[in-house]
This record gives structure tokens, sequence and C-alpha cells, in this order.
């Protein structure tokens, strides 16, 4: 982390509704990865679409690598995004769905063919290719959605429970997809924020933990500090309850 320069910030970014609304400060230094955790309806997906512009900010503003993106759409912000689910278009093959990553215009170089093999092959879909979203299952079709995030070489990847619809196992073998992903196929320190219900993931990939409660960053820190034996009181409490839901999952 050489790079002083935030790789993301929100600095007192609102958005409202008439209800309800979030006011978030955040800074992300170049190459963290932060999982961002919290309470069902605490704001985590309007922080995720408000950094990506699918919601325009009331007040305050946004910066990616210090530009102000505030004013931006989604497309014109140098920053990847995988979701839960609709990542891939369904009338594309698995191929085109990929190359839209470097190729937008659907054009691919020959030069090019070799970069998308590749990465297909590094996310266990070599020979896949030719396929539709519908002849691949659900993990199948979230590393093509991984695939085509990583040929975009953008320097910001937000990541919205990308994998909460897949088993645990399965969803153990995506996180570990994506860390390879990140060490083969990034050039300049990427950097990470990950919405996550698995305080499991933040620990063993995230560098800090965001803790969003009723629309507020509530705390913010390392990992061990957020997730261990020191942690605040409401995280603790937060942590509690999901490994609460998790028995009753298990029975
Ligand atoms: N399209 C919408 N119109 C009105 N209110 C919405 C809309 N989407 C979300 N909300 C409300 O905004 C608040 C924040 O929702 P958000 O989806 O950001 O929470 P979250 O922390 O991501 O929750 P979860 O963990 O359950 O996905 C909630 O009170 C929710 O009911």
């Amino acid at each position: 982390m050489s790079d002083p320069r935030p790789a993301l910030k929100l600095d007192q970014a609102v958005f409202a509704r008439d209800d309800w609304s979030v006011t978030l400060d955040l800074e992300l230094m170049p190459g963290e990865w932060l999982a961002l955790i919290g309470p069902s309806g605490a704001g985590k997906s309007t922080l995720m679409d408000m950094v990506a512009g699918f919601l325009p900010l009331t007040s305050g503003s946004i910066s990616i690598a210090e530009e102000d993106v505030s004013g931006k759409g989604p497309s014109e912000r140098p920053l990847s995004i995988v979701f839960q689910d609709n990542n891939l278009f369904p009338h594309l093959t698995v191929f085109q769905n990929v190359a839209l990553g470097i190729a937008p215009n659907r054009r691919v170089a020959p030069h090019e063919r070799g970069r998308i093999e590749n990465i297909l092959d590094t996310v266990g879909l070599g020979g896949k290719g030719g396929r539709k979203p519908h002849e691949l299952s659900g993990g199948e079709r979230q590393r093509a959605a991984l695939a085509r995030a990583f040929l975009r070489r953008q320097p910001l990847l937000l990541l919205d429970e990308p994998f909460a619809s897949l088993g645990p196992a399965l969803r153990r073998d995506m996180m570990k997809t994506l860390r390879q992903l990140r060490s083969e196929f990034t050039e300049t320190p990427l950097t990470i924020l990950m919405v996550t219900h698995h305080p499991e993931d933040a620990r063993s990939y995230a560098d800090r933990v965001a803790f969003l409660d009723q629309g507020r960053i509530a705390h913010v820190g390392p990992v061990e500090n957020m997730l261990g034996e020191a942690a605040p009181e409401d995280v603790r409490r937060y942590l509690g309850s999901q490994d609460h839901s998790r028995r009753l999952d298990a029975i």
C-alpha cells in the first residue's frame, strides 16, 4: 500500500428516500479488500448501488482514485460488479459473455481470444465457452461472471453477495477462485468491496471489515479487531445472531 491516495472514498454520501436514508463515510486504499457486514436492511446493497452509480446521491460525494464520480453513470465508473445473480446475458454464449469484459461491442481481436480462453480455463470453464448460461450450473454462471469482471481490468471490484445462493462447499471453492484470479489476472492492485453474510469469508480473505447498521457505518477496522474477542458489542450481537440462524439452518 505505497500509494496514499484512496482507491474509493465516500464523503458524507447520502441517499435518502421519504422515510429512510443512508449517510456514509468510508475510505479504501488501493489493493485493500474490505468486507461489508451488517443486519438485513442496514443498507449494504444501497451502499453498493451508490458506488456503482445505480442510485443517485442526495448529497455528498463518491470518488474513485481521487476522481469525483458522483455525477457519472454506471458505465462511466472504473469498476466491475458481480451480483448474486443476473450477471450474464441469456442469449449470448459463455465465451461471448466473458468477452464483453474486453470487447463491449462483441468484436474480439484474434490475439485476445487466447486471454479469454485462458481465464475460462482458470475459472474451470475450459471447453464450456460455447454453452448458453442456462446450460451451466449456478456456480459455473458465477465463475463466468467473475471471469468477465477480471477481464475488464478495472481497479475496483464490487461483490454483492455473489455466492450467496451456492452451498457452503461451493462458496468456499468460489472464494478460492476469486483469490486466484486476483493474484493472476490483475496488474495494478485490485481494490475489493465485498458484501457478505459469512463472517468466515471476511476472516479468510478481507483486510478490514466495516459494520453497517441503520444506514451508517457504525464500526470499521482490521478483521481481528472487528471479528475477534474484542469486537464491538453490537458487532458481537450481530455475529451471535448469525451463528444462531446458521444452527437453525443445520437442523
Ligand atoms: N427499491 C426499494 N424501494 C424502497 N425501499 C427499498 C428498496 N430497496 C431497499 N429498500 C429499503 O432500503 C433499506 C436498505 O435496504 P438494503 O437492500 O440496502 O439492505 P441490505 O443491508 O443490503 O439488506 P440485506 O442484507 O437483507 O440484503 C431497507 O429498509 C429496504 O427495505
